[in-house]
C-alpha cells in the first residue's frame, strides 16, 4: 500500500527532517509511528497525502510512484486517503452533517446519496444522534470522532492519522484507537503518528521509530517502565 525508498526530505532553509527513510505498509495492515517532537512523523504523513514532496527517494502508493502525479491530480488522489488531525480541523459554525458531508458534496454527490452516506459514517462512530450538533455541543472525544466520521465517509482503502488522540485522556484515547480497529478489520489500511508510548504499548501494534528524522526501529514497542 504505501512504500518508502530511501526518502528524505529537506525544508526550504535547509532543514532535514528526514534522512534516507525506508519503510512499507502492506494492504490492509495497520501500524504505528512513533519519535520525539520534531523527529519526523508529520513529515512522513504528508509526503504520502502530497502535502510535501520528497527531496531524495521515492514514495509509492500501491506501486504508483507520486512523483508522476501533476499538481492537478492531488486532489483526486488524496480521495483515497482519509486524514484525522490532533485538533480535527472541524468547521465550528457548521453541523456535524455539514462537516462530515463535506468531502462527498466537493466530490459531487448528489444531497440524498451524501445524507445516507453521512448517517452511515456517524453510525459507525457512535454519534447518529448528533447529526443536527455544531461542534461546540460535543465534547473533545466526539468531536474527534465526528473528524473520523468525515475521513472515512468516503470510504478511503488508506487512515491516516496525526496525533489522533493528543487531547485526549487514555479511556477516550482507547476508544478512538477501537475505532480504527473496526475500520482495519474491514480492509482498511491505517497509520497513527502518536508520541503516546504507553497507548502503543497497550496495542501491541507494529511500530515504526523514527529519530531525528531516521527510523530506527521497525517492531513491537516495549511497554514503558
Ligand atoms: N514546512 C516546514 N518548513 C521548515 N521546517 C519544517 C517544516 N515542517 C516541519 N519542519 C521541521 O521538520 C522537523 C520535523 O517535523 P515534523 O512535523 O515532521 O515532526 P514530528 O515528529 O511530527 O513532530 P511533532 O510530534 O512535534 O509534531 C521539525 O524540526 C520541524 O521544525
Amino acid at each position: 500500500m504505501i512504500q518508502f525508498e530511501q526518502v528524505s526530505k529537506v525544508y526550504p532553509g535547509g532543514f532535514q527532517a528526514l534522512k534516507n527513510v525506508s519503510f512499507s505498509l502492506a494492504a490492509g495492515e495497520m501500524a504505528f509511528l512513533t519519535g520525539h517532537s520534531g523527529a519526523g512523523k508529520s513529515t512522513v504523513l504528508k509526503l504520502i497525502s502530497l502535502m510535501e514532496r520528497p527531496t531524495t527517494g521515492r514514495v509509492l502508493i500501491n506501486g504508483h510512484d507520486l512523483k508522476r502525479i501533476k499538481r492537478k491530480q492531488i486532489a483526486y488522489a488524496r480521495r483515497d486517503i482519509g486524514m484525522i488531525f490532533q485538533d480535527h480541523r472541524l468547521l465550528m459554525d457548521r453541523t456535524v452533517f455539514d462537516n462530515v458531508a463535506l468531502p462527498l458534496l466537493i466530490e459531487g454527490y448528489s444531497m440524498s446519496e451524501a445524507r445516507k452516506r453521512v448517517q452511515a459514517a456517524l453510525d459507525k462512530v457512535g454519534l447518529a444522534d448528533k447529526i443536527r450538533h455544531y461542534p461546540m455541543m460535543l465534547s473533545g472525544g466526539e468531536q474527534q470522532r465526528v473528524g473520523i466520521a468525515r475521513a472515512v465517509v468516503n470510504k478511503p482503502p488508506l487512515l491516516l492519522a496525526d496525533e489522533p488522540t493528543g487531547n485526549l485522556d487514555p479511556k477516550l484515547s482507547a476508544e478512538i484507537i477501537k475505532l480504527f480497529e473496526e475500520f482495519n478489520r474491514v480492509g482498511v489500511s491505517v497509520l497513527i503518528a502518536t508520541h503516546d508510548l504507553s497507548l502503543i504499548a497497550r496495542m501491541r501494534y507494529r511500530t515504526l521509530t523514527l529519530k531525528d528524522g531516521r527510523m530506527i526501529d521497525d517492531g513491537l514497542a516495549e511497554e514503558p517502565a
